[in-house]
């Protein structure tokens, strides 16, 4: 359940009127995703996403993420280009609330995560970092640390509810990541949510596409790095997999190397990046709106990749050397 406006066949024809995409054809509610209303959109024979920006965007942050979508797209990062209307426009307005269309990317998601796949986010990553290099766009990580404490301040000691120990857990994980993050890491413009619903494929072997770069913004590349590691490299049983690890990390540094500095802070940034997924989790999952249609994601899944980062040495245990 993705469509939260209502959009009629007349508002996208007095929509594309603006616009010299052809004549409008046919709409369809895209079922996946939280955040925003977004729809299948035919048009001159071409297929588009139209996307209307609902409540958790902040209408301020829109063109920042539209200048880097098409910043990636001139770059050659395949993304979904924003489309612009007869006056130069990409942000739009229909039914009272910012709206874009964008290109239609082939492909689809992973399904089951292949080690293959981990293998070419690698590359993708990498292509992608390299990418936003001379991307002027700036954009404070909300969700860094100072972001992780507010949000741990707001949950406070209900944590409990999910699982008995989990504030005192988390403030322990806050106070040791406060002292020891590292300031003077290659840093630039990451996509910070690049789990696997936001990677298409057309084969394995290959990315065919990123989507989803609401939460973009500035920050540490290997933290980026970290992200993927939660999200790709453990199996659904909770089972790290260094194979998936070894080849997504091996497939970035062919493209971006990495700096000793990157390597050795590692463990601690997947550490941080697991809290910071089970802080919004936990957060969603302790303030659950009645009747809401989409079921929250489980907090814990994210407690025991944060266990399993505590336990780390070295990179070693990414499949590094
Ligand atoms: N450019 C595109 N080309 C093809 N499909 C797209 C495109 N953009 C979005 N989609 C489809 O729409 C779905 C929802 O998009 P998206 O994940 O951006 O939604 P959201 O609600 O903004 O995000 P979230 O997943 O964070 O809730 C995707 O899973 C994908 O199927
Ligand atoms: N990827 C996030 C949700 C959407 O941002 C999670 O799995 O918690």
């Amino acid at each position: 359940m993705a469509v939260y406006t209502a959009v009629d066949d007349d508002d996208m024809r007095a929509l594309l009127s603006g616009y010299d995409i052809g004549p409008f054809e046919r709409l369809q509610g895209i079922q996946q995703g939280v955040e925003n209303s977004n729809w299948f959109l035919d048009a001159g024979g071409r297929r588009y996403v139209l996307t209307v920006y609902e409540k958790r965007v902040d209408p301020a942050d829109l063109p920042y993420f539209l200048n880097l979508m098409e910043h990636l797209t001139r770059r050659g990062i395949r993304c979904p280009e924003p489309v612009h209307d007869r006056s130069g426009r990409a942000l739009v307005e229909l039914a009272g609330k910012p709206a874009a269309i964008f290109t239609f990317l082939p492909g689809r998601g992973p399904g089951r995560i292949l080690p293959a796949h981990c293998r070419a986010l690698g590359t993708a990553l990498a292509e992608l970092h390299l990418a936003t290099a001379d991307f002027t766009g700036r954009r404070p990580n909300a969700l860094a640390l100072p972001g992780w404490q507010g949000l741990a301040a707001r949950i406070g000691g209900r944590a409990d509810e999910i699982v008995p120990g989990l504030a005192a857990e988390i403030a322990d994980t806050l106070d040791r990541l406060a002292t020891a993050w590292p300031a003077d890491l290659p840093a630039g413009t990451i996509h910070a949510d690049l789990f696997p619903d936001n990677v298409f494929y057309e084969r394995s072997d290959r990315v065919s596409g990123l989507i989803d770069f609401y939460f973009a913004c500035s920050d540490a590349f290997a933290y980026e790095i970290a992200i993927c590691i939660n999200a790709w490299c453990f199996e659904p049983d909770g089972q790290f997999n260094v194979t998936k690890a070894r080849l997504m990390l091996g497939a970035y540094r062919k493209v971006r190397p990495f700096s000793d500095a990157e390597l050795a802070a590692l463990p601690l940034l997947c550490e941080g990046a697991a809290l910071r997924f089970l802080l919004t989790r936990a957060y969603d999952w302790l303030n659950q709106v009645e009747g809401a249609l989409v079921k929250p994601k489980d907090p814990l899944e994210y407690l025991h990749k944060l266990r399993f980062h505590r336990s780390v040495t070295g990179p070693g245990a990414y499949g590094l050397d």
